[in-house]
């Protein structure tokens, strides 16, 4: 048996047409939703990402505003950029590409929480764990809507997320459970004693450890859909956290790249999106 494909670059584009009909309704109305992000240094990857962030928004109508910083930049040039942005009317939402090299904490902080279309600013963060609307943070929601438009069943489901980490394990765990998703969630990290006894039980598994191949196929209960959302580089290629063999096993498979990440930019669209509706609603 080989697995089914949870494939996010397909869905990446089902949901940029969907978005590109609801930009041209909001320039109807006078409003061109724009995206600022703010890249510190010369990482290969964060470029990667920022611009790939920004292709997209090109083909669908969003307008980008890019602010590239040396790997010298100061906190305080970084976050004199912030003020910048957040004062920006043109500015719909925007990002601080991570990593920085910087006091992340600050940086994040920092952003206007309306303006934040990653979701990770601290009140943003709170909403979440006290079930309040606000931008939702775009690796996890990601995740959800992959198994969701491949009509994985969600509700009721075992799901081990393997991974505490700010970005994608632990709001994943809150989005999760919240009533609309209403999953059972078990949260594994580099503590978890017996990892491979809890992924068993899993009909879901979120491999987000950033270990490569750490989910093996003697680890997955058959039929189980796996995804894989840890990102290492090794001898220059993104290699996840998901064997090879575990195709064999799982139900569902989300690949590396093309799966999850994929999806982290097509949530983040849609967050840019729903604040400038929102803002054309006020
Ligand atoms: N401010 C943020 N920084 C970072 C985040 C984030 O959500 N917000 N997450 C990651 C990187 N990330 C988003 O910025 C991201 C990861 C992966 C992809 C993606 O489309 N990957 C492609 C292939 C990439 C490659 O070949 O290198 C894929 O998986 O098919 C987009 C964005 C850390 N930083």
């Amino acid at each position: 048996m080989t697995a089914q494909t949870l494939d996010g670059a397909a869905t990446l584009e089902t949901i940029k047409a969907e978005l590109a009909q609801r930009v041209a309704a909001l320039k109807d109305q006078g409003i061109t939703p724009g995206l600022g992000t703010v890249l510190v240094g010369d990482d290969p990857g964060s470029h990667w990402y920022v611009g790939a962030k920004h292709k997209d928004c090109a083909e669908i109508g969003i307008t980008s505003i890019r602010r590239d910083l040396p790997a010298t930049a100061t906190q305080a040039e970084a976050e004199a950029v912030i003020d910048e942005l957040n004062a920006d009317s043109a500015c719909t939402g925007f990002i601080v590409q991570q990593p920085t090299g910087l006091d992340e904490f600050a940086l994040l902080s920092r952003v206007d929480p309306d303006k934040d279309v990653d979701g990770l600013h601290p009140t943003n963060l709170g909403k979440l764990v006290l079930g309040e609307s606000g931008p939702l943070p775009c690796t996890p929601v990601g995740s959800i809507e992959l198994l969701r438009r491949h009509g994985v069943e969600i509700a009721g489901a075992e799901v081990v997320v393997v991974g505490r980490g700010i970005t994608v394990g632990r709001p994943l765990g809150l989005l999760l459970t919240r009533r609309s998703e209403n999953a059972t969630v078990t949260l594994c990290h580099t503590g978890t004693r017996d990892l491979a006894s809890h992924v068993r039980q899993a009909d879901v598994v979120v491999a987000a450890a950033g270990v490569p191949g750490i989910i093996t196929a003697d680890m997955v209960k058959p039929g189980a859909a796996v995804l894989d959302v840890g990102v290492s580089r090794v001898d220059g290629k993104v290699t996840g956290d998901v064997a090879p063999d575990v195709w064999d096993v799982a139900g569902w498979v989300s690949p590396n790249p093309k799966g999850v990440g994929p999806m982290t930019r097509a949530m983040l669209l849609t967050n840019i999106v729903e604040i400038a509706e929102k803002s054309a609603r006020a």
